[in-house]
């Protein structure tokens, strides 16, 4: 039985400044600065080749539902399309219940996709455990890094070529393209297009999800019709800032880090989506100071960079005690990768 495991880790997004909708366009101009966590998902991706293996996975995959859950029941997708067949499940530890089709999953379409260019001419049944630690619609890119890391593996099992992957990176979302390097990166177009490398952070974060989540398409969506009469004239990236929140755009000093400016173009429209972001600013601002604090990518989560990271581990437990799912990690020079 062949076996691989992959990291998949979250980002915040230390910039991000959109440019109105382009009227041939359906998605947006974005110029943005990603950062990875050590927050992350992991992927466990099991090839099973003859009929003791298939058993193995098989009891393997519901003791660990079993011990997961207390239930029989494994939970597990399978989708079929040429010849690959993907069985998933996933293995919730967000406190979520994330439900995905088997194939709507990125993780699914990302081996799918693979397969599909390298022309696998046998059949072949691959089973994946989707570890999840990333929340979902919280702006910090898990289903995009889980994507990213199912490639890292698929580029392996198929002998793709880096140009292939990173072809069928942005074919499939636009943050996917970042995590195959991950690190600290500014990004242009729709967001897959890396501009520069740029060192990366080694700060405390905390984050900080609101009960509900927004949808990124939704958030672009209300971000156009928030800013359709202000910025109808279609400048690039000039969107209004961050709102009465952040509105000068924000910037901390941690002495390794000189100094990043915080800015994103979305947050007014996340906050008008889902208003509990703005009292989950408010609680960050109070003890991060409201220059280092901002919104993950489209939201809802949130985060704030501390001084340090006892710090960032109090606050967690003071947000947890709130209701909020929280988590004290720090960024990280992190892509999808494969562990040994
Ligand atoms: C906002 C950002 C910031 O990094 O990420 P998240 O906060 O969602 O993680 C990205 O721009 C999201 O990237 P990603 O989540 O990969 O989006 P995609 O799957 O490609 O697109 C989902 C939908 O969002 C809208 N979309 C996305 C990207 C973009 N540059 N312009 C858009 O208008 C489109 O309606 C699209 O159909
Ligand atoms: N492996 C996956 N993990 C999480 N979400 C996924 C996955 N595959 C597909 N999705 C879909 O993609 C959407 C966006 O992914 P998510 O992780 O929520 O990213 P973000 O919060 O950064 O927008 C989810 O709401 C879900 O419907």
């Amino acid at each position: 039985m062949k076996k691989f495991s992959a990291i998949a880790p979250a980002k915040i997004n230390l910039t991000l400044k959109v440019a109105p909708l382009a009227e041939d366009k359906n998605k947006h101009e974005v110029e943005t600065v990603m950062q990875t966590v050590t927050l992350h998902d992991t992927l466990f991706v099991s090839i099973p080749e003859n009929e003791a293996d298939e058993l193995e996975v098989v009891n393997k995959r519901n003791r660990k539902i079993n011990d997961a859950y207390g239930i029989k029941e494994s939970g597990v997708q399978t989708f079929k399309e040429g010849n690959l067949e993907v069985s998933i499940v996933i293995d919730d530890l967000t406190g979520q219940n994330l439900k995905i089709n088997g194939e709507d999953n990125l993780v699914t379409k990302a081996f799918c996709a693979c397969a599909k260019k390298a022309n696998l001419a046998k059949e072949m049944h691959i089973e994946v455990l989707l570890e999840k630690n990333i929340p979902a619609q919280a702006g910090l890119g898990g289903g995009s890094s889980d994507a990213a890391a199912a490639l890292a593996i698929a580029k392996e099992l198929f002998g793709l070529s880096d140009d292939v992957i990173a072809e069928i990176a942005a074919e499939l979302g636009s943050d996917i393209a970042f995590f195959l390097n991950g690190g600290r990166a500014k990004m242009a177009g729709d967001g897959s297009v890396t501009t520069e490398t740029l060192d990366s952070l080694k700060c405390p974060v905390l984050l900080v999800r609101p009960n509900d989540g927004v949808s990124t398409a939704e958030c672009y969506a209300k971000f156009d019709e928030l800013n359709g009469a202000i910025n109808g004239d279609g400048d690039k990236c000039a969107a209004p800032q961050n709102g009465a929140i952040n509105g000068d755009g924000g910037k901390f000093a941690a002495a390794e880090n000189a100094s990043v400016e915080l800015q994103n173009d979305l947050q007014e429209a996340a906050v008008s989506l889902c208003p509990e972001i703005k009292e989950v600013l408010n609680l960050l601002s109070e003890n991060c100071g409201s220059k280092n604090v901002l919104l993950c990518g489209s939201g809802s989560c949130c985060f704030g960079i501390c001084e340090s990271f006892d710090q960032a581990r109090k606050l967690a437990s003071l947000a947890s005690k709130q209701g909020y799912w929280s988590r004290a990690c720090s960024c990280v020079n992190l892509k999808g990768t494969l562990k040994n």
